[in-house]
């Protein structure tokens, strides 16, 4: 019953075997590439499974081209690709996107993973989901699951490289989140650490003031480490935020 759960973001494709297609399932086995090495997926971490997926589910925001060179890697077992694709509902969300299907993929599902975390946890509560990726999304879930709307930013490292692409002098060392930056390394960290914790906490007000509650914040995405320091509201990160998404809709599906 070995389930395969995909997620492709812009720098890095992330994987993790699962032994059934139920949130909570136990990982067999996990990687990541980054996007230039998808090529060896397959003799690197995929040829040495424990055992082959028999379905997989899939979220990618990369391309259709990134997507076809997955789907060769795949070619290894006997398995149909299959790739979500943001809809006006599914998996507990209620998507409230002007245009549904144009809502990121990793986005729709991180919001799956997050409203069944919620869930899990109690009383259902408004929930705000933060990715850090490549880019860095804010997305707004109400207490009954309705995807009320969400801001993108550039992440870190797309902030940086257009501050030093566009000067003559901000080409330095990284440095260190401080409040009061003295040097242009530290200024430049802080500047994209600030920027990015201000954009959550200015979310997070208009969710608490729209939900009349204190919303759980959940966080993910492979620079949120980076991120988790600096944010002064109560959050939590959840690495398989992406998977747990991936595994509910799955079950979602099978139960239908
Ligand atoms: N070991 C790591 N490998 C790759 N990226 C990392 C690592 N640690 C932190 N990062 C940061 O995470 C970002 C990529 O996160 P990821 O969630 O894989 O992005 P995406 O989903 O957009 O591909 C990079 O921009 C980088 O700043
Ligand atoms: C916002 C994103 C670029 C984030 O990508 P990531 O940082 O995960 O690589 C991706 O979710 C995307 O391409 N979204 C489509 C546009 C939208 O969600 O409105
Ligand atoms: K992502």
């Amino acid at each position: 019953m070995s389930f395969l759960a995909i997620d492709i973001g812009n720098t890095r494709l992330k994987w993790a075997l699962y032994a059934t297609p139920q949130p909570g399932a136990a990982l067999l086995a996990h990687g990541a590439e980054f996007l230039e090495n998808i090529e060896r997926l397959a003799e690197r971490g995929w040829q040495n499974l424990p055992q082959p997926p028999r379905t997989m589910l899939g979220c990618n925001v990369a391309g259709d081209a990134v997507r076809r060179r997955v789907e060769e890697q795949m070619e290894l077992w006997d398995v149909e690709p299959r790739w979500v694709v943001s809809s006006a509902q599914a998996g507990g969300v209620i998507n409230g996107y002007d245009h549904p299907g144009r809502l990121g993929a990793d986005r729709f599902v991180a919001q799956i993973g997050a409203r069944h975390h919620v869930l899990a946890r109690g009383p259902a509560r408004a929930c705000l989901v933060v990715m850090i990726g490549t880019a860095v999304t804010v997305d707004a879930l109400d207490a009954q699951g309705r995807f009320l709307g969400g801001l993108i930013l550039p992440g870190h490292g797309i902030m940086l490289r257009a501050l030093e692409g566009g000067t003559a002098g901000l080409r330095v060392p990284t440095g260190e989140v401080r409040e009061f930056p003295t040097n242009t390394s530290d200024a430049l960290t802080s500047g994209g650490n600030y920027a990015i914790t201000g954009a959550i906490e200015r979310m997070h007000r208009h969710l608490a003031k729209r939900a009349g509650h204190e919303p759980l914040t959940l966080m993910t995405g492979g620079a949120g480490w980076k991120v988790s320091p600096a944010l002064d509201i109560p959050h939590e990160l959840i690495e398989s935020l992406i998977f747990d998404g991936i595994l509910t809709l799955q079950s979602h599906r099978l139960a239908l």
